[in-house]
């Protein structure tokens, strides 16, 4: 293969030998494993990376390089055809921006689908039974201590905002606890898809919902999807669950809304301003918090990555993506 090199951005950690197996196709493997957005620029700029042809971004590689916004990209070989993204979300890449400079993206959707459900139900499970009082008063010796009664998820109202993957993942688990299942997305899905789920409209999901999980992707569109309007909206005594992204939900808003009670408690493993918490979030002990861990376990991770690399040996080999970004592929960026 003439001049195809592979880059990788931060670490593989669980599929190490696999990504020296890329070696075999790649005419070239470079490595940047540490260092800042400003040595990352000058080393790309200072023509480093000059026939790196796709990379591997790892997902904790945000905190060296930053956001691959138009100024990264701007700086990143003109031989760069490829960027493979391990994350499912990847709202930290300017993708439009990649599109215009003829850069097609990959994302992990699939592979992280069990283990991010997981944790949304063990969110909501916990949320529903006031876990994280009870964990807080047996350890500090107060046994029960402010102890109040939970509630059952059977026969409750769940309502899924963005039936993809994982919100596919959250309705089968919720099933089994004798959940009714609703969702909402931007268009109903076919009836296979729909895990025997009712197609709501977005108000709709809001008024009638006793409990809400947010499974859709941020983008500009959908920032503060859930802000006062919509809390204004839901029932009273609602539970929200968030394993998406953060900023999905207006934060403060959220606050109020379980200060009021019109929120009963909420299960976040995201946050607005990751790693920073909303002081009433950290300060409400009926709230279940979690510093976003997801995908983390080790069979997930590995998982990502294999898939990372089947993308990253593709684009050498194949020129073309596994899991290529919805948005590039026009005819499901409407789904
Ligand atoms: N907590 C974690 O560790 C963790 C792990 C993996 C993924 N995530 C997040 O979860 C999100 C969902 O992941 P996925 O793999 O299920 O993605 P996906 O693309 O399979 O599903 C997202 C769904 O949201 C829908 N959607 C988009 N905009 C919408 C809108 N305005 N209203 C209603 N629905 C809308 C889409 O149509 C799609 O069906 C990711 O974008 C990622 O940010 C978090």
């Amino acid at each position: 293969m003439s001049q195809r090199a592979a880059l990788l951005i931060g670490a593989v950690d669980h599929a190490r030998k696999e990504w020296q197996d890329v070696g075999k196709i790649a005419s070239k493997l470079y490595e940047y494993p540490e260092g800042s957005r400003e040595d990352f620029l000058s080393k790309c700029r200072n023509g480093e990376f000059k026939d790196v042809y796709a990379l591997y971004r790892s997902n904790q590689s945000n905190g060296l390089t930053g956001n691959f916004d138009d100024e990264l990209l701007q700086a990143l070989p003109s031989s760069l055809k490829y960027i493979c993204h391990n994350g499912a979300g990847y709202d930290n890449i300017d993708v439009p921006a990649c599109t215009k400079r003829g850069i097609l993206v990959s994302s992990t959707p699939i592979a992280v689908n069990d283990a991010t459900a997981d944790v949304a139900l063990f969110l909501m499970l916990g949320a529903l039974r006031n876990i994280n009082q009870s964990y807080q008063a047996v350890r500090q010796g107060k046994w029960r201590g402010n102890f109040q009664l939970g509630h059952d998820p059977k026969n409750k109202v769940l309502g899924i905002l963005g039936m993809g993957g994982i919100g596919s993942a959250v309705a089968t688990r919720a099933k089994a606890f004798g959940m009714q299942i609703q969702y909402h997305n931007r268009h109903q899905l076919p009836a296979s898809e729909e895990e025997g789920a009712k197609y709501v409209s977005f108000e709709e999901l809001l008024k009638t919902s006793d409990v809400l999980s947010l499974n859709l992707s941020l983008n500009a569109s959908t920032k503060h999807i859930i802000s006062k309007p919509q809390f204004d909206l839901m029932k009273d005594g609602i539970i929200i669950v968030n394993t998406a992204r953060g900023p999905l939900i207006d934060e403060a808003a959220l606050v109020d809304a379980l200060e009021s009670r019109k929120v009963w408690t909420a299960g976040l493993d995201v946050f607005e301003e990751e790693p920073k918490i909303h002081s009433g979030l950290l300060n409400n002990e009926n709230v279940v918090l979690l510093p976003h861990v997801g995908t983390a376990t080790f069979e997930t991770q590995r998982d990502m990555e294999l898939l990372v690399l089947d993308n990253l040996k593709s684009a050498i080999q194949k020129d073309k993506l596994i899991t290529q970004v919805p948005e590039q592929k026009k005819e499901r960026a409407n789904i």
